[in-house]
C-alpha cells in the first residue's frame, strides 16, 4: 500500500513536469514560429505561397536544420534548385510548387488539373542526383538524400516512388518527424559543401541567404504580436512533432555515411551478378543494404533481400525503413524458404511441407535400409546420413547415382568409397519413396520445386534485382533459384557472405551454379568495423587451424587478415569450478547492467537444450528475456537469448557465451563417434563459435566450468 501511494504521489508529479514541459515548449515553437515568418515575409521576390512554404522550414531552421534558397544546379547556367534543406534529419532537395489545382498521382506519373506533370517529378529526381553525388565526396549514402515536391496552398503527404510530396503545412511537422541521423558537426560541413556546389543562382532582392539557426528572441516575436493567429500555423502537429524528435535516439552512424570503398560499392554498376566477401564485421550487410535502397531508388522494380535465417528479414528491414524510409516499401526482406512456398502458391504449384512426416519417412527408409548398411563403419548415427541427403545430394540438386558417385563432397572430411556411396544412393531413395508415399515435401523439395518454376522464365520475375545476404547459408539450388529470377542481368544479383561463417554441413562453389563472377564483381572487404583486435584474436584462435574454402573455390586459412578499426571491446573470462557457480556469475554480470545496457546484450548458446535452461535462470533471477526468434531490430529493453546460429548476421554491444567451452554431446551410444565425421561436427561447431563470438562489439563474456584439479 506504501509502495502503491509513493508511486502515485512521483506519477502525480511527474505528469506536473511533463505538463509544464509541453507549456515551455509550446511558447518555444509560437516565438520560433514568428519569428520564421518575419524572416521569410522579407523574402520579396517569392510568391505568397512560396513564402509560406519558406516560413515552415524557416521554423526547421530554428531547431538546428540549414535551408539554401535558389541554387544553381551544378553543370547548368540556367537551372536551378528551389531549396536545400540540411538538417538532423538529412538532407532534402525541395522544389516549391504553386500550383492552383491539387497534385495528383497515378501509375507512378504526377498529374494536376487532369494534365501530366511528370516532368517536374523527374527534373527534380535528377537534380537529387546531383546532390547524392555531391555529398557522396563527404562520405554521406546517397540514401540519405531526400527528394521533396512542397505545395502552396494544399494539403498534401504523399510519396511518388521515392518523391515525397508534401503540403504546406505537413512539410515542417513531417521533417522535424524525422530520425535523426546526422550531427550539427555533420550539418554544418554537407551545408557549406553544398553551398560551393550548389552556388546561388542570382540573387533575388532581399531572399533570405544560407539560412542558420538561432535562437528566437522576444524581439521577433513581439514585432509580429499575432503570426500565430494565421491559421498557418499547426501547434499541434508541430508540437506532437517535436516531442518525437527530442525522444528519438540519433540513427545509427552507418546508415547515413560509409566508408568511400564501401560508397563506391553501393554506387557501383556491374555488368552481371556481382558477389561481396569478406570476415565477420566488415560490413558486408551495411552495404547489401545501402545497395538494395540505392537500386530501389534508381528503378521503379521491387528488390528481393534475401537470407536463409527465418529471423534476420524482420530485423534487416526495420533496419532499412529507418535509413531509406521512401522506398521501404519496393524491398521484400524475405527468408529463402518461406519466399519460395509463396512463389509456389502464387503459381498454383501445389506443396506439401510437412517437416515431421518427412522426418518420419527418414526415420523409416533408415530403419530399413541405412542401419544395417556399410554406412554405420563410417558414422553409426544416422544424423551424418540425413545432412548426406539434404546438403549434399538434394541441397545441390543431384539426381542421378553416377552424378553422387562423381561428387566432390565439399566440406565433408568422411572420404566415402562408392560401395558407401551405393549406400548412401539407396538410402536416398528409400527416403523419397517413403515421403512420396507420405505425399509430402521436405524443405529441399520446395526450393526444387521453385527453381523448376523460374528456370523456364529466367531473369522474367517479379524482382529488378536480388540481394543475397549471408550467401554461405544456402544449398546449391537455393542459390540457382535466386539466380534463376533476375539471371546474369545488370546489377541483377547480389551475393554477400564469408565461407568462414558457415554453420551448415556440406558447400558448393559458385560457378557450380552457372554464376560467373569476374573482374571487380568480386570484392573481398577487409576492414572489421565491428571488433576490437582482443574479441577478433580470440575468435579467430578458435577457428585458426580451419583453412576454409570460400564460395569462389579459393583456399584461404582460417586466421585471416584483418584490418581493425574498432578499438573499444574486451574480453572477460569467467572460470568456475562448478556449473552453479558458472551459472551465478553470469547473473552476476547482468545484474549489474543499466536496463538500457542489457537491452544491448545478448546470451548465446550452441544448443536448443542450453537455451532452455538459461531461459529459465534468466527469467527466475527476475531478468527480462527476449527470443532471439521473436527479436525485430526494434529497441527492447530485455536481454536477448538464442543459438549461436539465430545470432547471425546480427551484433549485440554485449556477447555472453555461457558455458562456451563445453564440447557438444556426440550423441552415439558409447559416447564415441568415428574419427572423420567427429572432426567435421567439431569444425562446424568451431565455426558456430566463431560466429557468436564475433557479434560482440564492446564485452565478449566467456564462462567455463573447470573443475578445480587437487594435487
Ligand atoms: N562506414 C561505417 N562506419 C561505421 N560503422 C560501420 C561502417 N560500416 C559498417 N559499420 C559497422 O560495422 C558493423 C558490422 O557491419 P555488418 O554487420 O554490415 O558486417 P558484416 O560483414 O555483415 O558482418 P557479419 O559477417 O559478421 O555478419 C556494424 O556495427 C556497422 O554498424
Amino acid at each position: 500500500m506504501a509502495a502503491g501511494s509513493a508511486a502515485g504521489g512521483s506519477a502525480g508529479a511527474s505528469a506536473a513536469r511533463r505538463a509544464q514541459q509541453a507549456r515551455r515548449q509550446e511558447r518555444l515553437l509560437r516565438e520560433q514560429w514568428q519569428a520564421a515568418r518575419a524572416r521569410a515575409e522579407r523574402w520579396e521576390a517569392a510568391s505568397e505561397g512560396e513564402q509560406r512554404v519558406a516560413a515552415q522550414l524557416l521554423m526547421l531552421a530554428e531547431r538546428g536544420w540549414r535551408l539554401l534558397v535558389d541554387r544553381r544546379w551544378p553543370g547548368t547556367r540556367a537551372a536551378n534548385v528551389d531549396m536545400l534543406l540540411i538538417g538532423p534529419g538529412g538532407v532534402f532537395v525541395i522544389d516549391v510548387k504553386n500550383w492552383r489545382a491539387a497534385p495528383e498521382t497515378s501509375a507512378g506519373r504526377l498529374r494536376a488539373g487532369g494534365f501530366s506533370r511528370d516532368e517536374h517529378r523527374r527534373k527534380l529526381l535528377a537534380v537529387t542526383k546531383a546532390a547524392e553525388s555531391a555529398v557522396a565526396s563527404l562520405g554521406m549514402s546517397p540514401v540519405a538524400v531526400r527528394p521533396l515536391l512542397a505545395f502552396a496552398g494544399h494539403r498534401v503527404d504523399a510519396e511518388l516512388g521515392r518523391v515525397r510530396l508534401l503540403g504546406e503545412r505537413e512539410i515542417g511537422p513531417a521533417l522535424l518527424s524525422e530520425r535523426t541521423r546526422l550531427s550539427a558537426e555533420s550539418v554544418r560541413a554537407l551545408t557549406e559543401h553544398l553551398e560551393r556546389v550548389f552556388p546561388e543562382y542570382e540573387a533575388p532582392p532581399a531572399a533570405p541567404p544560407a539560412v542558420t539557426p538561432h535562437a528566437a528572441t522576444s524581439d521577433t516575436a513581439s514585432r509580429i504580436p499575432d503570426a500565430a493567429s494565421d491559421g498557418l500555423f499547426d501547434l499541434d502537429g508541430l508540437r506532437d512533432a517535436a516531442l518525437d524528435e527530442a525522444r528519438r535516439a540519433p540513427i545509427e552512424q552507418w546508415m547515413t555515411f560509409l566508408d568511400p570503398d564501401q560508397l563506391a560499392l553501393v554506387r557501383r554498376n556491374w555488368a552481371g551478378p556481382a558477389r561481396i566477401s569478406g570476415p565477420a564485421g566488415t560490413g558486408k550487410t551495411v552495404i547489401a543494404l545501402h545497395r538494395a535502397a540505392y537500386l530501389a531508388q534508381r528503378t521503379s522494380g521491387r528488390i528481393l533481400y534475401v537470407t536463409f535465417a527465418n529471423n534476420l528479414p524482420r530485423v534487416q528491414a526495420t533496419f532499412l525503413k529507418a535509413m531509406a524510409p521512401a522506398v521501404a516499401d519496393r524491398i521484400d526482406f524475405r527468408s529463402l524458404h518461406s519466399w519460395a512456398q509463396d512463389y509456389l502458391r502464387d503459381r498454383g504449384v501445389p506443396v506439401h511441407l510437412h517437416k515431421e512426416k518427412a522426418e518420419t519417412a527418414f526415420s523409416f527408409a533408415w530403419k530399413h535400409v541405412g542401419r544395417n548398411s556399410c554406412l554405420t563403419e563410417i558414422d553409426p548415427l544416422h544424423p551424418y546420413w540425413r545432412e548426406e541427403i539434404d546438403y549434399v545430394i538434394k541441397g545441390r540438386g543431384i539426381t542421378s547415382f553416377e552424378e553422387y558417385a562423381a561428387l566432390p563432397r565439399r566440406r565433408r572430411r568422411a572420404g566415402l568409397r562408392r560401395p558407401h556411396r551405393q549406400a548412401v544412393w539407396s538410402l536416398y531413395e528409400a527416403y523419397e519413396a517413403q515421403r512420396t508415399e507420405r505425399a509430402v515435401h521436405d524443405f529441399n523439395d520446395v526450393l526444387s520445386l521453385a527453381l523448376a518454376e523460374a528456370a523456364g522464365r529466367i531473369g522474367h520475375s517479379a524482382y529488378t534485382a536480388v540481394v543475397v545476404d549471408e550467401v554461405q547459408d544456402l544449398t546449391l539450388v537455393g542459390v540457382r533459384l535466386l539466380h534463376a529470377l533476375v539471371g546474369d542481368t545488370p546489377n541483377g544479383l547480389l551475393l554477400v557472405g564469408d565461407g568462414q561463417q558457415a554453420v551448415y554441413p556440406g558447400g558448393f562453389r559458385l560457378s557450380d551454379a552457372g554464376i560467373d563472377i569476374r573482374g571487380d564483381r568480386g570484392q573481398v572487404l577487409r576492414a572489421n568495423y565491428r571488433n576490437s583486435k582482443e574479441i577478433v584474436d580470440t575468435a579467430l584462435s578458435v577457428v585458426a587451424e580451419d583453412a576454409f574454402e570460400d564460395l569462389d573455390g579459393l583456399r584461404t586459412p582460417g586466421r585471416r587478415d584483418i584490418d581493425l578499426t574498432y578499438h573499444d571491446g574486451e574480453v572477460q573470462r569467467a572460470v568456475l569450478p562448478t556449473l552453479a557457480a558458472h551459472d551465478e556469475a553470469l547473473l552476476t554480470a547482468l545484474r549489474g547492467l543499466t536496463p538500457q545496457e542489457l537491452a544491448g546484450s545478448a546470451v548465446l548458446c550452441p544448443a536448443k537444450r542450453a537455451i532452455e535452461h538459461y531461459q529459465r535462470l534468466l527469467t527466475r533471477a527476475g531478468l527480462r528475456v527476449c527470443s532471439l526468434d521473436r527479436y525485430d531490430g526494434h529497441p527492447v529493453e530485455a536481454v536477448k537469448l538464442g543459438s549461436y546460429r539465430r545470432a547471425k548476421g546480427l551484433e549485440f554491444k554485449r556477447v555472453y557465451l555461457p558455458q562456451h567451452d563445453t564440447p557438444p554431446p556426440t550423441g552415439a551410444p558409447d559416447g564415441r563417434t568415428p574419427a572423420e565425421t567427429a572432426d567435421e561436427r567439431a569444425e562446424l561447431a568451431r565455426s558456430q563459435l566463431y560466429v557468436a563470438m564475433t557479434r560482440a562489439r564492446d564485452v565478449l563474456w566467456l564462462g567455463s566450468v573447470r573443475p578445480v584439479r587437487e594435487n
